[in-house]
């Protein structure tokens, strides 16, 4: 080694060879040998580019190695020990020419400092291959991270939804307690992100996150595994019970009514519970029982939880292949309107018809109503059906007043998710454009219940659908424990006194009181007043007798087909 540098200062004194010499060819060899071993580590998480470059440069500067420690070519190879070396034995070299008489002693000391600012160069790099790996160790740790928990909530992802059951059953079987598996799915979380935007959405999901973290204990895990669903595992338990107890503190604090960026958000949450090992042996279908109770859940009506149960697995298939039938139903054809009459008291005439949805399923036959609109509304189904419903009831409409020409308006239900869709005026506004209707003549139907829950983002929407010039209606009125005095600032055309009511009327004195209060109050507030569900001739003559407006009933007529429903109108309207 030391004669090579040696040879190398000595290259300074003759001319330089027109191709290196053997000499030359072993000192390059040498170097980039040297080169590569010093350097190589830095390398790694280099181009191939650069190194190809860096090579390139290196051979150039070693076959110029006359000129090579002047010139710090290799500056840009990134070595500077290696540089720094071989630049000062060049320095020197130069310097030994000048003055031979210095002792050989100087010369030792000097090759021993280049060397030694080579072994500097090795040690740098070394140094730089640590930093280098501890880089490339953290960025791989964030990616794990990442992959692996939820960037919103900071959460543990459904990826490690395995991982941490698995874990938590084998401590489970330790200890011959208990562990309870909860999903949780949120309510009303796509109608909080189509009403607010998805700010206000991750602000709740954050919120979530952290309420469900003050609801479990501190060996349990609680993880955000979709969109709106989340996951607890709950360990150390002796049975249900406690994990019922769980559910109960957890639906307590999401319902709690709580304010976002000035938005009053109310939201629900529903549980499904399964418990391992009494429920099942292997996390496969831990995950299932914990699903199909959630499922149970969300039909039981929302809002609240379920502890899995084997027989409601039979129960959710079942509906499992409903929702898929129901989406193949409106292509079909399966689908259908029936119009209900309904009579203004003062007239005797039949002024409006109410659109009722019907399926009649191929292998079922005729549908509860309330099941399968259930149905549709949990699946979302009800958007393209509801607009559906809209689009046939205003065409029929539209096509019936072209042959009568007494005024006939057209009733249809609104769901609370259609209700909350973010444009539902200007669907309804093109619906109404395709089909002719005028506004006026449609009216749309909304339940107390609707109005209550978010009266905020319900007054925007009835304000819209009022410009529009379309009527509005609020359905089952007197069922929804409401505060009167949102009548006053909503944009109402009528209220329909609920069925409930008109049933114990004559005979029972509270509902014939409600009757009467709900009539007057009506009338004070320029409200039309309908009432739904009139079956006798003494209903029929009490409604009349306290200057009910309208009225709808088996007494009138059950809802008919469309062509009946035609004729009706055309004898009666
Ligand atoms: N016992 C009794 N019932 C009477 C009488 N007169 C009418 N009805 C029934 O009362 C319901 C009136 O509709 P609703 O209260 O809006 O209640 C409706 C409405 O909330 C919903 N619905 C029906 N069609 C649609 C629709 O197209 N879209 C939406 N979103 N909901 C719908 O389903 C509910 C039930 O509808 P239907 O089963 O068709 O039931 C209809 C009708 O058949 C009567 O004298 N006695």
């Amino acid at each position: 080694m030391l004669s090579m540098l040696h040879k190398l200062r000595h290259a300074h004194l003759s001319p330089l060879p027109p191709w290196p010499s053997a000499g030359g060819l072993a000192l390059l060899a040498l170097f980039i040998i040297l080169f590569w071993f010093l350097t190589f580590p830095l390398k790694q998480g280099f181009d191939l580019n650069n190194i190809i470059l860096e090579t390139v440069v290196l051979v150039v500067a070693l076959v110029a190695h006359a000129f090579i420690l002047r010139l710090g070519i290799t500056l840009l190879t990134g070595g500077w020990g290696l540089l720094l070396g071989s630049l000062l034995l060049g320095l020197l070299g130069e310097f030994t020419q000048e003055s031979r008489q210095w002792s050989t002693l100087v010369e030792r000391i000097l090759e021993i400092l280049g060397l030694a600012l080579i072994a500097f160069g090795f040690y740098r790099s070394q140094r730089l291959l640590q930093t280098q790996l501890k880089k490339t160790q953290a960025k791989e740790t964030r990616s794990r991270h990442l992959a692996q928990y939820d960037a919103l909530t900071g959460l543990p992802n459904r990826i490690l939804l395995q991982d941490r059951l698995a874990q938590s059953m084998a401590e489970t079987l330790h200890s011959r307690q208990q562990l309870a598996l909860l999903f949780l799915d949120l309510d009303r979380f796509k109608d909080i992100n189509d009403s607010f935007g998805h700010e206000i959405g991750d602000a709740e999901l954050i919120r979530v996150a952290g309420v469900l973290h003050g609801c479990v204990g501190p060996t349990d895990t609680v993880l955000r595994i979709g969109g709106d669903e989340f996951a607890i595992i709950q360990t150390h338990i002796l049975d249900a019970d406690e994990a019922a107890l769980l559910a109960q503190r957890i639906l307590g604090a999401i319902a709690e009514p709580h304010r976002l960026q000035g938005h009053k958000i109310h939201n629900n949450v529903s549980i499904g519970i399964t418990l391992f090992p009494s429920d099942a042996p292997t996390a496969k279908q831990l995950l299932k029982n914990a699903d199909i109770a959630l499922y149970h859940a969300k039909h039981e009506g929302r809002n609240n939880y379920q502890l899995y149960m084997p027989d409601i697995n039979a129960r959710a298939h079942s509906r499992v292949a409903l929702a898929k039938d129901l989406q193949s139903a409106l292509e079909s054809g399966d689908l259908h309107l029936q119009f209900q009459p309904q009579l203004d008291l003062t007239s005797g005439r039949t002024v409006s018809f109410e659109a009722l949805l019907r399926w009649r399923h191929p292998q079922h036959g005729m549908l509860a109503r309330q099941t399968f609109i259930r149905l549709a509304e949990e699946t979302g189904l009800i958007i393209p059906i509801g607009a559906w419903v809209l689009e046939i009831a205003c065409q029929t409409c539209f096509s019936w007043q072209q042959f009568h020409s007494g005024p006939l308006q057209v009733a249809v239900n609104l769901s609370p998710r259609q209700f909350r869709q973010p444009d539902l005026a200007g669907g309804i506004a093109a619906i109404l454009e395709r089909t002719g209707l005028s506004p006026p003549s449609l009216e749309v139907e909304i339940t107390e219940g609707l109005l209550i829950e978010d009266m905020d983002s319900a007054l925007k929407t009835l304000q819209s659908l009022s410009t529009l010039g379309v009527r509005i209606s609020v359905d089952d009125f007197g069922t929804g424990h409401s505060s009167l005095t949102y009548l006053k600032h909503l944009p109402l055309d009528s209220i329909k006194i609920d069925r409930s009511f008109i049933h114990d009327i004559p005979e029972e004195i509270e509902s014939r009181a409600i009757t009467k209060a709900i009539i007057a109050l009506g009338h004070s507030l320029n409200l039309e007043v309908v009432a739904e569900g009139v079956e006798t001739q003494e209903q029929f003559l009490y409604l009349q007798e306290y200057g009910c407006d309208r009225v709808q009933g088996y007494f009138i007529s059950k809802p008919l087909n469309a062509p009946r429903a035609q004729k009706w109108w055309q004898e009666k309207g």
